[in-house]
């Protein structure tokens, strides 16, 4: 199996009656690349993403991830497929602001079993995270008192541990200014290539593409009108 996410001929709307917001002929994202996808506000980024995560499903058209069809899957066994397989930041991080940081970090774990088999030494791999997002000083850190770009460590430490195949990021860097969000990045990427893992990253903001080998614009490969 080569490619991470697989579509063809894919079409979503968000009532049956309202026009396509997406329809995506083919697009592919092979393994261990780092994908770059961009769009303006309202372009459905997030509706795609939505898809690949089998949060939303589409009525026409396949779309594989990992080899799998997600429309044959139930919901139950999308929500597990998920849990398993992929990790994910998004825009407001979703991290438990009571817990502390190594609790968040070590979430996936404890709501998975496939990831904690992944990962047989979950203290090493731990450690190992907070050392490559140099976030050590803050482990015990309740993540509700870290600065915004603490938190998105946080939550990248998160969505890498247990091994995930797959990284999807919504526009985790929008609260950050360009030399931290490269810098993120470059730690993000690292950190993915020693779990080969795959990521696609979305974004509105263009300035982040030259970071990434490669980067598509949805319009180009998305012929539903919308907003764009
Ligand atoms: N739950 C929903 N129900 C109906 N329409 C929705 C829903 N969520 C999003 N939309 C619509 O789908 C279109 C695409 O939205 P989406 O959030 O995917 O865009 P986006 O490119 O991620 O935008 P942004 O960059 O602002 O996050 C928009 O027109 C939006 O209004």
């Amino acid at each position: 199996m080569d490619s991470v996410i697989a579509i063809k001929d894919l079409e979503f709307s968000y009532t049956a009656a309202a026009d396509p917001i997406l329809r995506i002929a083919a697009f592919q994202v092979k393994h261990q690349e780092h994908v770059f996808l961009h769009g303006p506000s309202g372009s459905g980024k997030t509706t795609l993403l939505g898809l690949i995560t089998g949060i939303l499903t589409s009525r026409r058209g396949q779309l594989a991830v990992l080899g799998t069809q997600l429309s044959d899957l139930s919901l139950r066994q999308r929500d597990k497929f998920r849990g398993s397989h992929l990790g994910y930041i998004f825009q407001m991080f979703n991290l438990i602001p009571y817990l502390n940081v190594e609790e968040n970090i070590l979430l996936p774990l404890k709501m998975n079993r496939s990831k904690r088999e992944a990962c047989p030494e979950p203290e090493r791999e731990l450690s190992e995270l907070l050392s490559e997002l140099r976030i050590e000083a803050l482990r015990k850190q309740p993540v509700h008192s870290l600065s915004i770009g603490q938190q998105q460590r946080v939550a990248a430490a998160r969505s890498l541990m247990g091994q995930p195949k797959l990284i999807v990021a919504d526009e985790p860097t929008s609260a950050l200014d360009y030399d931290s969000r490269e810098a993120f990045l470059q730690l993000l990427f690292r950190s993915a290539d020693r779990h080969n893992s795959t990521i696609l990253f979305v974004s509105h903001d263009h300035s982040l593409a030259s970071l990434f080998p490669r980067h598509v614009a949805l319009k180009d490969i998305n012929s539903a009108g919308g907003s764009q």
